[in-house]
């Protein structure tokens, strides 16, 4: 039934949910923003994921009798007129998002939930688990293969990945980033991701001899074989004798298609394997390295001319090694009284938390003449301004004096209308569809923001009247001892 269970969700959003409805505050409406703080990895950008799985997960989701069941069970004896609530529940609200691909910047809102506080509380979880983990991936999917932009890059990672999902979710995630491929049969089967797979060491191992292992191997898959080379000797064996089985392939009007390099001095074996093919007259045999391989070996093995022609990443990207978690978070920006929307704002003694408050539209402002982004821009909802593409001034957020005009510009909206009432009204676009998008979306940015290695920092940009209305907040909510209320 539902991809995701409701009970996928920390307890305290079920007690939050039960105490508005002793309350009779649960059907009062709230919008929610998903945004996050910190690029992770140093990078110049993160790439939007997870979308998919969160409209799958949000269409789908409902209490199970297992489910209410076992919240009888729990110490909090929650009414059973409540849980006959959760059993009669299913998503009713709106959600606006940008497009899966989009590269986001922090601070910046990249999914937005109105709906009653009840069902847009209990989502935050699973939605948050969802975009977290999918944003990160792709991130540094994206990042890895730019350090090599022409070359093809497989995943590997399933066998490191924290579990099932994660390891299709993940796949995914770096297919929409630019990877070529990946290893696991299950997430080629459900999403249509060309699948490939050499063999492991234990192939040539449980043969009397290298030879033999190869020669089998090609015999079984004549087409599709490529042969890891480094079980013994690299260059001293395993490179000789998979161009003696290559020529043998070729007698019978075949090729061989690559060789594997899985340990050893990378930049060295591949440039002798490399020559040692071409004297041979295979250069189509393409060389795919792998073992522990990041966005920093990759460069450097570039840079010492490795000769490789594929990489093979797993446990780096699918685990995202160097930063395992990206810190989303899913604050409430308004709520409802008297039947309209009041902003809401968390105040934090670190200004970078204080959160925007109010309901936003985010927008990517392109320079006409350049064609690439300028910066994105948050606004309040009834805003017109941009629209009207009058001129702006663009201002950093904590530091406002910093700051710049601009009038020749595009305005893209990149919240886009996802689910209306509680019903899906994307036209989910294809994995195809995401992967060429994520291309353009890359194109749209001067390489200084995309680039590896202290990137410059891309402009996300409050409206004059957001911005004021923070001030505004920030200044009554210091003031709440002196009988400040937000009605
Ligand atoms: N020329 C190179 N420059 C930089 N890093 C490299 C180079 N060649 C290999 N590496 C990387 O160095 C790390 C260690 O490689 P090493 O050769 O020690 O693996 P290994 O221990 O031989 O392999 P294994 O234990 O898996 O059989 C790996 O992350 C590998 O990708
Ligand atoms: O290194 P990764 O980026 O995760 O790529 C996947 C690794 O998985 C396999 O190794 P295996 O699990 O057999 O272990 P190994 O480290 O001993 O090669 C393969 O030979 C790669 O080295
Ligand atoms: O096909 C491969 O070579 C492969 C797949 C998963 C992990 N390591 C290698």
């Amino acid at each position: 039934m539902t991809t995701i269970p409701a009970l996928h969700t920390d307890k305290y959003q079920i007690n939050m949910m039960y105490a508005h409805w002793k309350q009779g505050t649960h059907r009062r409406k709230a919008v929610f923003e998903l945004f996050f703080r910190k690029l992770p990895f140093g990078n110049g950008y993160a790439v939007s994921a997870g979308l998919e799985r969160v409209l799958a997960y949000v269409t789908q989701v409902r209490f199970t009798e297992e489910e209410i069941d076992f919240l009888r069970t729990q110490p909090e004896q929650y009414d059973e007129a409540f849980l006959e609530a959760l059993r009669n529940w299913s998503f009713t609200g709106n959600i606006h998002a940008v497009p899966e691909g989009t590269l986001v910047f922090p601070s910046e809102p990249i999914l937005r939930v109105e709906g009653e506080i009840f069902e847009a509380q209990l989502i935050e979880t699973a939605i948050l688990n969802v975009v977290n983990y999918q944003t990160l991936v792709a991130t540094k999917a994206s990042r890895i293969r730019r350090t090599a932009i022409q070359d093809t890059f497989l995943e590997f990672g399933t066998r490191r990945a924290h579990e099932e999902s994660a390891a299709i979710w993940g796949t995914r995630a770096a297919y929409i980033a630019g990877f070529a491929g990946t290893s696991n049969v299950a997430a080629g089967m459900k999403f249509q991701i060309p699948v490939s797979g050499t063999h492991a060491h234990a192939w040539v191992q449980d043969h009397d001899s290298e030879l033999e292992a190869f020669r089998a191997f090609v015999q079984a898959l004549p087409d599709q074989a490529v042969l890891l080379v480094d079980t013994y000797d690299t260059l001293k064996s395993g490179v000789p004798n998979a161009i003696q089985v290559g020529k043998e392939l070729e007698a019978q009007g075949r090729q061989l298609k690559a060789i594997r390099l899985d340990s050893g001095d990378m930049a060295y074996l591949s440039v002798e394997a490399r020559k040692m093919l071409d004297q041979a007259n295979m250069q189509h045999v393409k060389i795919i390295a792998s073992n522990d391989l990041d966005e920093h070996t990759i460069l450097n093995l570039c840079a010492q001319g490795a000769k490789i022609d594929v990489w093979g990443v797993g446990t780096k990207l699918i685990t995202a090694y160097d930063q395992p978690a990206l810190g989303g978070v899913y604050k409430l920006a308004a709520r409802e009284v008297d039947g309209g929307y009041v902003p809401s704002i968390k105040i934090s003694g670190n200004p970078e938390k204080i959160s925007n408050p109010g309901i936003k539209k985010l927008y990517r402002l392109i320079d006409r003449k350049s064609g690439k982004a300028i910066a994105d821009y948050m606004a309040l909802a009834h805003e017109q301004h941009i629209e009207q593409q009058q001129p702006v001034k663009l201002f950093h957020p904590t530091y406002p004096f910093m700051s710049k005009n601009i009038s020749d510009y595009e305005a893209i909206a990149l919240l886009q209308p996802v689910m209306e009432n509680g019903v899906c009204i994307y036209d989910l676009p294809s994995l195809e569809e995401i992967r060429a998008y994520h291309e353009q979306q890359l194109a749209q940015f001067w390489p200084e923001y995309t680039r590896q290695l202290n990137p410059e920092h891309f402009r996300v940009s409050l409206s004059q009247e957001a911005y004021d209305l923070k001030m505004n907040l920030i200044e009554k909510y210091q003031h709440r001892e002196t009988g400040y209320t937000d009605k």
